[in-house]
């Protein structure tokens, strides 16, 4: 049988693609340079600068209204900045792509609401995930070819939902819906992670759960968490995790929980003290 008719290999072909362009030579995914965005007038994002490693878990916090939000929405194409340099590695100019091209570059965006297919099966919106954007009636069309189906189960054991597979994902615990929607866009081959909020509204359990999945994460991926939650912020960055503390669109402090703990002007702008 020739090569071609070994339907278990996987061919380079039908492997998700990682953007050939992205270089990560230097280590830095993104470079965010500069940056700055007024809404009528109000500088939400004030000459912004954020680098990012290629394989870190860099959590993002900051008080209300800081520009975490618009940051992601610059990163993802969303919001256009005034000014700035928004580059992906060291070659892919972030500003000239819309979002659809940033996305298909290999950034992906989990927002704070959990955005599962409800009546369709764990199973069916990891194989869904996969396919987009070209044709969501390919799903019932044509049958999973077996690197497919190791792909889900790779995704599915990574985010622990391989013994729900065929469970409707509508039937789900919100800790599982979220977990579900990480591997959705794990199966898109992301480099570059941004979760809004993973936290908000879990048991105990399931954020302890989520921790460990999103540590598990970097290392392969870099993995952006914006989140008010400090203590989960302090079990994320445990064993090395950088946080960067946004204030008034741009980065007041930048380093271990510890240190941003600790760091005068944290303390005075973020938690409200005046020393
Ligand atoms: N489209 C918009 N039009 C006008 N103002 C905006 C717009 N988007 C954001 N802003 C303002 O920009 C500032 C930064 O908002 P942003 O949502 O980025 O902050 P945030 O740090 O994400 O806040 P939160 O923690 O409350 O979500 C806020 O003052 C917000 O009101």
């Amino acid at each position: 049988m020739s090569g071609f008719m070994q339907r278990d290999e996987v061919f380079d072909f039908v492997k998700p693609q990682v953007d050939p362009r992205l270089n990560i030579d230097k280590s830095i995914l993104l470079y965010l340079e500069g940056i700055s965005v007024s809404f009528d007038g109000f500088k939400a994002i004030n000459d912004l600068n954020l680098y990012l490693k290629h394989d870190e878990l860099r959590c993002i916090i900051g008080p209300n209204g800081a520009g975490k939000t618009t940051m992601m929405d610059i990163i993802t194409g969303k919001t256009r900045p005034d000014c700035g340099t928004a580059f992906f590695g060291q070659t892919i100019d972030l500003l000239a792509l819309d979002e659809t091209a940033i996305a298909e570059a290999g950034i992906g965006r989990k927002f704070q609401k959990p955005t599962v297919f409800e009546s369709l099966t764990v199973q069916d919106c990891l194989e869904l995930a996969m396919r987009q954007p070209r044709d969501f009636w390919s799903l019932y069309q044509a049958k999973s070819q077996p690197h497919e189906r190791r792909k889900i189960l790779d995704v599915a054991e990574t985010i622990g939902l391989q013994d729900h597979l065929p469970r409707l994902s509508g039937d789900l615990s919100h800790g599982q819906k979220q977990w579900l929607e990480i591997g959705m866009l794990l199966m898109q081959q992301p480099r570059l992670l941004l979760v809004d909020e993973p936290a908000a509204g879990m048991t105990h359990q399931e954020i302890d759960k989520t921790a460990e999945l999103l540590r598990s994460l970097a290392g392969t991926h870099c993995v952006v968490v914006v989140e008010h939650d400090m203590d989960f912020v302090r079990t994320l960055s445990d064993g090395g995790g950088t946080v960067s503390v946004l204030h008034q669109g741009s980065v007041l402090a930048e380093g271990s929980m510890d240190q941003i703990q600790n760091n005068t002007d944290v303390r005075r702008v973020y938690l409200g003290e005046d020393n």
